[in-house]
């Protein structure tokens, strides 16, 4: 894979977390009821950021789980692949809670479709929004994020890879072909 261009460094990326963080809270009016639930692998250290930036704004803890959705396909930029849900146990009870699906990239929506459907289907949330570090468009389901902490219009063949500290090395985010 070839690197082309870096859309966001350790800073930007901290800077995008500290808004969207400051949206959720003000989309719902505090932090009551809300709940993190980070989608594997990147979502989960990137949930694990916005739960500490609204420790520091509000003084409250905030629920944080996670939940693990597996992409089937040859290559990411394939059509059509899949997304199973490997693992659906969120680590607490969803009836009644605001809960904020975080994953890094937002591309198809076939993963964040898994995860509605997984978590639909075990209990009855108050709702369901979507927090996103990227959108990279190519959409191919009615589904759209909440909280965006960048837009980068993508051509199909090219891959958006974010690095996160907790899984990988330094935060960042770059687009290759
Ligand atoms: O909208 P979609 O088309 O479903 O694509 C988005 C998903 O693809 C990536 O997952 P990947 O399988 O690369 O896992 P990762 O989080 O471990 O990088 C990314 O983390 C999103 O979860
Ligand atoms: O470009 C993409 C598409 C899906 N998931 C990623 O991490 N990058």
């Amino acid at each position: 894979m070839k690197e082309k261009a870096m859309i966001m460094d350790d800073q930007a990326m901290k800077r995008a977390i500290t808004r969207i963080s400051h949206e959720i809270i003000e989309r719902n009016k505090g932090i009551d009821d809300v709940a993190l639930v980070g989608i594997k692998s990147r979502g989960v250290p990137l949930a694990a950021m916005i739960a500490a930036k609204i420790k520091d704004i509000e003084g409250k803890d905030v629920i944080v789980g996670e939940i693990d959705i597996t992409l089937y396909r040859d290559d990411l930029t394939e059509k059509h692949h899949q997304a199973i849900v490997k693992d659906s146990k969120l680590g607490f009870d969803a009836a009644g809670k605001i809960i904020v699906l975080v994953d890094d990239v937002l591309f198809t929506g076939r993963t964040v479709r898994a995860a509605l459907d997984a978590i639909i289907d075990q209990g009855r949330p108050k709702s369901i929004q979507l927090a996103v570090l990227i959108d990279r468009g190519h959409r191919e389901l009615p589904i759209r994020a909440d909280f965006v902490g960048k837009n980068v219009p993508t051509s199909r063949s090219e891959v958006i890879k974010v690095s996160v500290e907790g899984i990988d090395s330094e935060n960042y985010v770059s687009i290759n072909e």
